[in-house]
């Protein structure tokens, strides 16, 4: 594992570019430019926060009570879910959502741009615990850009001589004025799979709002998605590629309080995940010798 003092030597720049552990050794990097902050944690290669400059609210949801230990999930920020979503299909013991979130992963890159964003290149580091759960010869690089706008590229390369399936997703908390006066749009007339009702499909009719705990899983649909909140008179725009489905989810009063970390003073209700994803029937199959890339930028912009 690369020590503080290696990464700090090598990609550190001054209080732009800085890495630090906390009390329980997990490593975060901490960015400053012209355009943003930001705050990544190795492991996961999660990204925990992206402050736009000209953003007065946060655009990304961390929890007040998130954990920060080895081998949990951070609740808020990006999680990246790979190499599949939701539970293991055949191991239910195996980390939901897969283990890419709660392992730790390499730095790469991580260097200023001429235009003053600020790039990262993140691996996931190989390990007995990967092996053992993923028996496939791949790689899997996460690439940020910290500027006005948050780029982020998830690319899986197969270097084996088998095929194998992948579900991911970026599973993005976005941070909210009131859950009940946000909308989606984007996704109208798309199918989807409604997982509070045992996967029933439906269509989409207009925009998506929230009264209640939402769960699903929008199929086949390549659409620029948009989270409109006037309470926070600002629109978040939500651009992707390489990416089939999208993940809407808010847990409500009863999920949340059985999920536990989700804040405290109704939590949940600052916040809602859109996940650009591939799962379900939108799996990607990835051959020998190639790659595919999930791809996502994140905007905003004034009501
Ligand atoms: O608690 P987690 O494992 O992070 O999952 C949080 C949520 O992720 C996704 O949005 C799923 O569709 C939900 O069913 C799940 O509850």
């Amino acid at each position: 594992m690369q020590s503080i003092h290696e990464l700090n030597a090598r990609y550190g720049v001054g209080h732009k570019i800085h890495f630090s552990a906390d009390l329980n050794g997990l490593v975060t990097l901490e960015i400053e430019n012209p355009h943003a902050t930001a705050k990544v944690a190795l492991q996961g290669g999660h990204v925990m926060r992206w402050n736009p400059r000209h953003a007065e609210a946060p655009v990304l949801w961390l929890s007040d009570q998130a954990r920060f230990v080895a081998g949990r999930s951070i609740r808020g920020g990006v999680p990246v879910c790979w190499p599949w979503f939701g539970p293991h299909s055949t191991d239910e013991t195996l980390c939901p959502h897969g283990f890419a979130r709660v392992v730790p992963w390499e730095v790469v890159e991580a260097k200023p741009e001429p235009d003053n964003t600020t790039s990262l290149v993140l691996k996931l580091s190989e390990s007995r615990q990967v092996e053992n759960q993923w028996p496939y010869d791949c790689e899997l690089v996460l690439t940020i850009n910290i500027g006005p706008v948050l780029s982020m590229a998830l690319t899986t390369t197969n270097h084996g001589n088998v095929p194998f399936v992948i579900g991911e997703a970026l599973h993005t908390y976005f941070q909210v004025s009131d859950i009940e006066v946000v909308r989606v749009l984007g996704l109208d007339h798309v199918e989807y799979e409604d997982k509070v009702e045992d996967y029933m499909l439906k269509r989409q009719s207009g925009d998506v709002t929230f009264n209640d705990e939402v769960d699903r899983v929008y199929l086949n649909t390549q659409s620029t998605c948009i989270l409109e909140d006037p309470g926070l008179r600002r629109r978040i725009i939500i651009e992707k590629s390489g990416s089939n489905s999208t993940v809407v989810w808010t847990p409500w009063e009863r999920k949340a309080a059985e999920i536990g970390d989700l804040g405290s003073h109704y939590g949940w209700r600052s916040m809602v995940c859109v996940e650009t994803s591939n799962v379900r029937s939108n799996v990607v199959t990835v051959e020998p010798g190639s790659s595919h890339t999930l791809n996502v930028q994140y905007s905003t912009e004034s009501l």
